[in-house]
């Protein structure tokens, strides 16, 4: 069954997904759960070192096979990696099970804050090779122009570029309460509608 209180944080990478996940669900008192994180430690190894030793399929194949634990739980949030929703697989189950909520960061704030970061393999050049900020900027904008479809989809969003991390997380929690009740009275309201058809 669908579980509305079962939140995924989407969003490209250094969206925030990480960063505001855990204050978001001590702010609406729900468990947490990182993903890449998770990924990480199931596998004993860095992202990293996962793309490097068995190559991005093998790391996508991980983010299905963690998702699918994650099926059926609730009050929960969940810090997706920024590639997921790529994944059919993933998508559906995301939609199935829960509610997506999506970061959205233009290309510019991304780069400024992942350009001297070394551990995002997407980000980097050819054999690994470190890019300026500008080379950076320019890769996001190619992903994220292909990603951009997916994660417009979601249920709930939020602009992150200029705001403080406080402010999303209020915000968020704002319109997380709000969605999760109003879904929980249709879906209590569809119930008794089908018991009176019963009947
Ligand atoms: N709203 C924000 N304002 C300013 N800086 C931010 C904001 N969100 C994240 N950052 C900074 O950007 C960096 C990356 O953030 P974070 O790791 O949370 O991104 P992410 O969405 O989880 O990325 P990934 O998909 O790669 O896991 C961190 O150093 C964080 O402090
Ligand atoms: O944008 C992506 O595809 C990724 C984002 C990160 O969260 C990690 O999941 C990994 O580095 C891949
Ligand atoms: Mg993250």
């Amino acid at each position: 069954m669908k579980h509305h209180s079962l939140i995924f944080l989407t969003g490209f990478s250094g969206s925030g997904k990480s960063t505001i996940g855990p204050l978001l669900a001590n702010s609406l008192g729900y468990g947490f759960i990182d993903l890449d994180q998770e990924i990480e430690s199931k596998a004993g190894k860095s992202i990293t070192k996962i793309f490097a030793e068995e190559g991005e399929q093998a790391f996508r194949n991980l983010e299905l096979e963690t998702l699918r634990q994650l099926t059926g739980k609730k009050e929960l949030v969940v810090s997706l990696g920024g590639g997921v929703l790529e994944n059919n697989d993933c998508y559906g189950l995301i939609r199935e099970n829960g509610t997506l909520v999506y970061l959205k960061s233009s290309p510019r704030s991304l780069a400024r804050r992942l350009c001297n970061k070394t551990d995002r393999p997407l980000l980097k050049g050819e054999h690994g090779k470190r890019l300026s900020r500008e080379e950076i900027e320019l890769k996001i904008s190619t992903i994220l122009e292909k990603r951009e479809p997916r994660y417009a989809t979601a249920d709930l969003n939020v602009q992150t570029d200029i705001k403080r991390i406080g402010f999303t997380v209020e915000e968020l929690t704002r319109k997380i309460i709000r969605f999760v009740r109003q879904a929980e009275q249709a879906r209590l309201k569809q119930q008794s509608d089908n018991n009176r058809e019963k009947q």
